[in-house]
């Protein structure tokens, strides 16, 4: 079967019979019942495009600028754990695949290869470094360094870990990881080699509870990089985040892993792009899967958005071809939206090329209101 969408690939990478146990049900779960997993896809079908018809799309231009550097598409890869466990060259294969759409790669923490590697394997990779406030801050000063000597661009902290999430996926599979599958990078700022065999006993033990936004401003002030704060929900602290002196914004529940019942990250975006001045940066992921969700997101307000779990399943079925293939797709279908919507640059797509879909609840026969009684005379 052609793959065609990154629906494809996600069924195409469920079905590989060469995932360690549990491992497939670790990239797909999300935290209790996985209502925000659920909720981040459904969001986006509460919005339909407005065609505009006789606009001159014989050219359509996809790239966009974000930080001051210029990207060939509205997307980034996503920060994700352990790429290991998808494909043998690990990070250094989406790393390539980044390089070939030309979009940035945020680096995790939790990588399987460093830094300094990822950047060695594809030199012309725009990469980000995603960092936690460990409650090791120096394990944090290190990644940030490292990669800034590496020739990242950016550092990305996420800041929706206090704890680990209750992934019941994860509980009843009682996870382990396979011995090989290693966080080299983080090993190489704490000194030892992490024991990530456990995901919900290494959050536990490395990720501090306590972390306020004077320390994120401690972070900002680490280094000459921008940085952006990932898994913001609410404009107040999107406010927070630019008056503790970041670069810039990450609409984000974690791909609903970490708080069952958060709203969706899209239902949140509008919020937030108010709460701050016009012009700063305000990215957005959860549930982006096609590229018509891409205008979607940024007829919303975000500056760009990032795709964290499709690029798995890409590099699960085909190494960096493979994660090339799902970006590539995204392209094409948002050149093919922007085209047939009549927006043949990004910077037209605003409120306007959006309507909200009809409530599906309100159409259903059973909330007809019945006919009013007629009045007996
Ligand atoms: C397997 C997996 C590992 C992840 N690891 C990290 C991580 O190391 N750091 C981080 O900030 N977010 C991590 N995330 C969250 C993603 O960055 C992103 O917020 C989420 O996947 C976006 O939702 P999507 O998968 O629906 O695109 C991870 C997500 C998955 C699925
Ligand atoms: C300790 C290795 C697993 C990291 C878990 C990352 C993850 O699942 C997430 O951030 O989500």
């Amino acid at each position: 079967m052609a793959l065609l969408t990154l629906a494809d690939y996600e069924s195409t990478a469920g079905s590989l019979a060469a995932w360690p146990p549990g491992v497939w049900d670790f990239l797909t779960g999300g935290a209790g019942t996985e209502s925000t997993v659920t909720a981040n896809r459904e969001a986006f079908a509460r919005w339909r495009l407005m065609p505009r018809v006789c606009v001159d799309v014989s050219v359509v231009e996809t790239s966009t600028t974000v930080l001051g550097s210029d990207w060939d598409l509205p997307v980034a890869f996503a920060p994700t754990a352990l790429h290991e466990v998808c494909t043998r060259d690990a990070e250094a294969a989406t790393a390539s695949a980044a390089t070939a759409l030309g979009v940035p790669m945020v680096v995790s923490a939790l990588s399987s290869r460093t830094i300094e590697d990822i950047a060695d394997a594809a030199p012309e990779a725009t990469l980000w470094q995603q960092v936690y406030l460990f409650r090791d801050r120096k394990v944090t000063a290190s990644l940030v360094q490292r990669a800034s000597a590496a020739g990242a661009q950016a550092i990305v902290v996420t800041v929706d870990v206090p704890r680990p999430a209750r992934r019941l996926r994860d509980i009843r599979n009682e996870l382990r990881f396979p011995p090989h599958v290693q966080a080299r990078n983080l090993a190489a700022s704490t000194g030892r080699a992490p024991d990530v065999s456990s995901p919900s006993a290494h959050t536990a033990e490395a990720m501090d509870p306590s972390v306020t936004w004077e320390d994120v401003q401690w972070l900002t002030e680490l280094s000459a990089l921008p940085v952006l704060v990932k898994g913001i929900q609410v404009g107040q602290d999107a406010e927070h985040a630019r008056r503790a002196g970041a670069a810039g914004v990450i609409v984000s529940n974690h791909g609903g892993r970490q708080l069952d019942r958060a709203r969706p990250t899209l239902d949140a975006l509008p919020e937030i792009r108010t709460a701050v001045p016009s012009g700063y940066p305000v990215l957005l992921d959860g549930g982006v899967r096609t590229g018509a969700e891409v205008m979607i997101a940024l007829a919303l307000g975000a500056d760009a958005v990032l795709v964290g779990r499709p690029v798995l399943h890409g590099l699960a079925v085909a190494g960096k071809h493979g994660a090339a293939m799902v970006l590539g797709i995204l392209r094409a279908e948002l050149t093919d939206a922007m085209a047939q919507s009549g927006h043949p640059t990004l910077d037209s797509v605003d409120r306007s090329a959006i309507h909200p879909a009809p409530d599906p609840a309100l159409l259903s026969a059973d909330t007809v209101p019945p006919p009013a009684p007629r009045v007996l005379r």
